[in-house]
């Protein structure tokens, strides 16, 4: 299977490298172009191995297209390719918002995937969401979520769903990096160095997404575990509701979902 990104970004790296590392496709079945940067493209042949996309010659033999634009790039890149877009391939995007309806519209009814990945796919730890359209074949949809499911975990869900998991797990790993820059300059303020507060934070944070992994309890019970009455985390805690943290956390999904749909209806035709 050939697979070519168009769009050479964080996200177009961080899938390709989970599929080098993962042995789900060998870099000389990789494809990367995107719309000027050619260092960018030679940075990636270097590092991974990958083909450079030289001629429009090629989307004959391409299996499978990954549309790894920016959203807002994503009309003028599906009008530049709908001419050359052999009707077999299968196309995944990894946009967000951008409908299937909006693809079809310029590269016709054909197997689409829409999913919504997050950048931790470069360790293979990614969460995914993954959407199809009716024209997509079990056996295409199978090699897809073998694609995804190579680079961490993939759940799949309707379309109007992926609204909530672009919001959650697409966006999420930049709310957990924010809360741990706050960490890190609390940790650094108290006197630690700055490694000793990576170790700390970073395995905190893997121990308490274990747990909730594996015990299966609910993240409200799991705190109570760790707040002692009349102790440090009930008194931390107690700053963050006085704060309305929770309601911020809240708040800060919505709009990212909320965005989201914007982000759809601006290419809606
Ligand atoms: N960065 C993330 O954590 C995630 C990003 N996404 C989605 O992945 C897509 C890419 O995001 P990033 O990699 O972060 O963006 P980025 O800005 O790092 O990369 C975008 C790439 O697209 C290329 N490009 C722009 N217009 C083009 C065109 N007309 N033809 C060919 N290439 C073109 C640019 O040259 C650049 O290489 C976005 O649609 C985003 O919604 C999805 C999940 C997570
Ligand atoms: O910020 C964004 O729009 C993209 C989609 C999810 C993560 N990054």
């Amino acid at each position: 299977m050939n697979i070519l990104f168009i769009g050479a970004g964080s996200m177009a790296e961080a899938l390709l490298r989970g599929w080098v590392q993962q042995d789900v496709v060998l870099p000389q079945n990789i494809y990367v172009t995107n719309r000027s940067n050619k260092e960018r493209l030679s940075e990636l042949q270097a590092k991974y191995g990958v083909n450079i996309f030289s001629d429009n010659a090629q989307f004959a033999q391409m299996d499978l297209i990954v549309l790894a634009m920016k959203p807002k790039d994503a009309e003028t890149s599906l009008q530049a390719i709908q001419q050359h877009v052999a009707p077999h391939t299968i196309v995944v995007s990894v946009l967000a918002g951008i409908p299937v309806a909006t693809i079809e519209r310029f590269i016709g009814k054909r197997s689409i995937a829409r999913v919504m990945p997050n950048t931790s796919a470069s360790l293979g730890m990614s969460a995914s969401g993954i959407a199809f359209n009716d024209a997509m074949t079990d056996e295409q949809k199978s090699y897809c979520l073998t694609l995804v499911a190579a680079v961490g975990k993939v759940v799949e869900v309707t379309e109007e769903q992926l609204h909530a998991v672009t919001a959650l797990s697409g966006s999420g790993p930049a709310y957990i990096y924010y809360m741990m820059e706050a960490f890190f300059h609390a940790g650094e303020q108290l006197g630690l160095d700055k490694e000793t507060v990576r170790t700390l934070m970073t395995q905190t944070v893997a121990g308490s997404a274990a747990m909730l992994e594996t015990l299966g309890e609910e993240p409200a019970v799991l705190r109570k575990q760790v707040t002692s009455p009349g102790g440090t985390t009930e008194a931390g805690i107690g700053v963050l509701e006085a704060h309305h943290v929770k309601a911020a956390i809240e708040a800060c999904v919505y709009r990212a979902a909320a965005r989201s749909e914007e982000l759809a209806k601006t290419t809606k035709a």
